[in-house]
């Protein structure tokens, strides 16, 4: 038998079709006569996959013959999105299935809409790790993405009378095509116990864990298909389940929940994912989720991918872990335990190894959402760990107090454990010290890292900190999602920029090209009218077809301003009904939002009840019929995001600088064609160096500026009382005039504007309006409009998340892993 895998099917409409059935009839185990929609769904994944499994054979075995470098992507998130348009797209497939199905009398499309997307992340964390993993595939770059395959991912959002109300995401309810389970390559986690010293033969004094219980992780494999190149690398998600699954000694005491305990309490590792997307809960069984995918990663990476007598001191030449944030963080002292404890080397081997073979990204500037565990925890769930954790703070601090003799104040403030409030371990800087390198995720981020959140570290070994601004993959975010600008581009320029994004700056010369504009806005038409038949479906709303599509969408947090938003939908609105500015000097405009609050997050969700209730007046008067209009779709994600940020003209990217890390969809936005209204806070100011400032509308507070503000006093009453349209925006609301006259509905989002105001709302009001008019006035101008809506796409080809991986392997996985 031949050694490499047996011929796929042949990638033709008749040989799709005869996968297709045979998938169909003895995969699903239906006749197409009486197949279901899901069927359908289940036999066309699956066909997909078999022309996709050849490359994922032949890469697996490329990796394992070979002894290049790879990636270890620690993440305890992946937003994926869709699989079947992805899958298609990397094969080339679209037209051939679309046919394949359509001699078979099936619409694709429904098909498509069949899938549930993975939600199995927050949001911009989340997604960055899918479109790293994408690029990291199409540029052959050998990475092994690990995460957790949670059961249930990010809540489903709904609304009741404009509150926000969760709804459990079974996304696996209907069968999940798309995952391999191997059960076969199970891994034993440990957890609780306690730890004794011993002495091995060689008369050393040895510690072992002897812990209290443990789980088996199960890891699901997933394809990670580049682009047309026939690379498949892999996303391993690790599920828990019990070792011991059910006592029949108890159950036949007939105490049948007893018996299925051990069960209950381990599937609840994997269980759900942790709605929260900054502040951390500090909850047990997240510390419990961290590391059960950490240990197994680890153990099945060295027992399982490394050639079996693999010399762990040459482990940093074989693979760099990148740990996405602290959340996969205690992979440090599990390696080190593993090298220590069980392969026996000494401690400054071990360390040696360990700090060679990881690096971190931060992906926050708010002090809050920097992880801190509990020493009383963390001794309880892993006492060999803080152990561990404990040696090497104390290393460490010896080496800081020789660079800085008699400097105990700085050695305290350097040390892995804090004191206050608690004695709590701070992952941040045990990633840091554990690490070779540390990076943000934008310029400006990138520097208060070093400046202002660690910056005892950046001076000790300045060396260790760098850059790599964020970016996204240009196949779902502009291939995948926006066909008609991906023609255009394709037709205008070729088709390189697909996997060459820089090529886009091809485009520049067509900005001056009258013809080239005209389609260019007829294709942003046709995405919004695509957008609208969608919306009226979905969300039962009825938008005009002709206004400025104004997008805010993101997770709801106070940061991010959506409150700022709001002030100016409603200062548009009070303009009109209070006579001050006639209806037809208004642009019309369409604001869309879209965003889950974290459900523990009180404040963000009066936010979302507010929003709602300002569109539901809105769209109820008829003052304003048609020239303003507030719509919030229910359920952000990667799938709607897909149609909102094509259709868009105008994305808002409003955060009080120094606060958003980078922001992605701001570079989604740009790419397809939308101009920004922003501030100089995370990315936007890399996308407003590379647009010019022609292309982009500047507001607000820079972030020294907000410092100096915060320094001497920040007072949000003063702006109230000293600006005559913003009192009359704030009274409106408060007034309860969009809560059916009951003040008390607006009454928390009202007063903490005008009393707290943290992010500094109110100060950056007038800046922003003037800003905003600054759009109007550009709108009224389609032909210069849409000149800069080109400028913004051929100048954002640096936002591609192939980019980002590019800097990765030259300033972080520095051999880079491609020859
Ligand atoms: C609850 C603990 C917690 C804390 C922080 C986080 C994430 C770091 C939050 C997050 O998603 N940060 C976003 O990361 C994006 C990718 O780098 C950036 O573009 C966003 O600016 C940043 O907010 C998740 C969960």
């Amino acid at each position: 038998l031949a050694a490499g895998p047996v011929e796929p099917p042949a990638s033709t409409v008749e040989g799709f079709i005869e996968a297709f059935l045979r998938e169909l009839n003895y995969g699903q185990g239906v006749l197409l006569s009486r197949s279901t929609i899901n069927d359908q769904y289940l036999a066309l994944a699956r066909t997909v996959r078999e022309y996709l499994m050849a490359g994922w054979l032949e890469t697996g075995a490329l990796r394992r013959e070979g002894d290049r470098k790879i990636v270890g992507y620690l993440s305890a998130e992946y937003l994926l999105g869709r699989q079947l348009g992805n899958a298609l797209l990397a094969t080339n497939l679209q037209d051939i299935a679309e046919e394949a199905m359509r001699r078979c009398g099936i619409d694709i499309a429904a098909l498509r809409a069949q899938e549930i997307e993975p939600g199995l992340g927050n949001g911009g964390l989340g997604r960055l790790a899918a479109c790293f993993v994408d690029s990291l595939a199409t540029m052959d770059v050998p990475c092994i993405g690990y995460g957790i395959r949670y059961e249930y991912g990010i809540f489903r959002q709904t609304f009741e009378n404009g509150r926000q109300v969760e709804v459990p995401d079974s996304w696996l309810a209907l069968g999940s095509p798309w995952e391999f389970p191997h059960p076969e390559r199970q891994v034993r986690v440990d957890f609780g116990g306690h730890t004794e010293k011993w002495t091995d033969d060689q008369g050393r004094e040895r510690t072992r864990w002897v812990p209290g219980w443990n789980v088996l992780g199960i890891p699901y494999h997933h394809m990670v298909p580049g682009f047309r190149n026939g690379t498949v690398n892999t996303l391993r998600l690790w599920s828990a389940k019990a070792t011991q699954a059910f006592d029949l000694q108890i159950f036949n005491s007939g105490d049948y929940a007893t018996a299925v305990r051990a069960q209950t309490f381990a599937e609840n590792i994997s269980k759900v994912l942790y709605p929260e997307d900054s502040t951390p809960q500090g909850k047990e069984l997240r510390l419990q989720q961290q590391y059960f995918f950490v240990a197994c990663s680890l153990h099945d990476f060295i027992a399982n991918t490394l050639p079996k007598d693999f010399d762990l001191r040459q482990l940093p030449e074989r693979i760099i872990f990148q740990l996405n944030d602290t959340h996969p963080v205690i992979a440090i002292p599990e390696l080190m335990r593993i090298l220590v404890d069980i392969k026996g080397f000494d401690w400054d081997e071990a360390w040696d190894i360990t700090r060679r073979c990881f690096a971190y990204t931060c992906h926050t500037l708010l002090p809050e959402a920097l992880e801190v565990w509990s020493v009383e925890l963390l001794g309880r769930l892993l006492p060999r760990h803080l152990e561990i954790i404990y040696q090497i703070n104390e290393l460490f601090l010896e080496e800081v107090r020789q660079a800085f003799p008699g400097d105990e104040m700085r050695a305290r403030r350097m040390s892995i454990i804090a004191e206050h409030p608690e004695r709590s371990v701070r992952m941040a800087y045990l990633a840091t010290i554990g690490s070779a390198k540390v990076n943000g995720v934008a310029e400006l981020q990138s520097q208060l890292l070093r400046d202002k959140v660690l910056p005892d570290f950046s001076e000790y070994e300045p060396a260790k900190f760098t850059n790599v601004t964020n970016g996204v993959t240009p196949r779902r975010f502009i291939y995948l999602a926006n066909r008609r600008l991906s023609n255009l581009i394709t037709d205008t320029i070729g088709s390189e920029w697909v996997t060459d994004l820089d090529r886009l700056r091809e485009l520049e010369p067509y900005a001056d090209d009258a013809g080239f504009r005209a389609e260019f806005a007829a294709v942003k038409q046709a995405n919004k009218e695509r957008l609208f038949r969608l919306l009226s479906v979905r969300d039962g709303l009825e938008l005009p077809q002709h206004a400025m599509l104004d997008v805010l969408v993101k997770r709801l947090h106070e940061y991010k301003r959506q409150t700022l938003k709001l002030l100016h939908i409603v200062s548009l609105y009070e303009d009109v009904i209070s006579g001050t500015v006639a209806i037809d000097q208004v642009v019309p405009r369409t604001f869309i939002f879209g965003a889950k609050a974290a459900p523990g997050y009180h404040l963000a969700k009066e936010i979302i009840f507010l929003i709602n209730s300002v569109a539901a007046t809105i769209n109820a008067d008829e003052r304003v019929k048609g020239v303003l209009s507030v719509a919030f779709p229910a359920n952000y994600n990667v799938t709607l995001a897909e149609k909102i940020i094509p259709a868009a003209d105008l994305s808002e990217q409003i955060s009080l600088a120094g606060k958003e890390a980078s922001g992605t969809g701001n570079m989604k936005f740009a790419l397809n064609g939308a101009l920004t209204i922003g501030t100089d806070d995370g990315a936007n100011v890399e996308i407003r160096q590379l647009v010019g400032d022609d292309n982009f509308f500047l507001f607000g507070m820079t972030e020294p500026e907000v410092e100096a503000l915060h320094a001497r006093g920040y007072n949000p009453a003063e702006y109230y009382e000293s600006n005559d349209k913003l009192q009359r925006t704030i009274n409106l609301i408060a007034s309860g005039h969009f809560t059916d006259g009951d003040r008390a509905l607006s009454a928390q989002v009202v007063d903490n504007l005008v009393t707290q105001d943290p992010f500094m709302v109110l100060a950056d009001f007038q800046s922003y309006l003037d800003a905003q008019a600054r759009v109007d006035a550009a709108y009224r101008d389609p032909e210069r409009w849409t000149r800069s809506a080109i400028l913004n796409v051929a100048r954002s080809g640096f936002f591609s998340s192939d980019r980002s991986m590019r800097d990765y392997l030259d300033r972080i996985w520095l051999s880079s892993p491609v020859e």
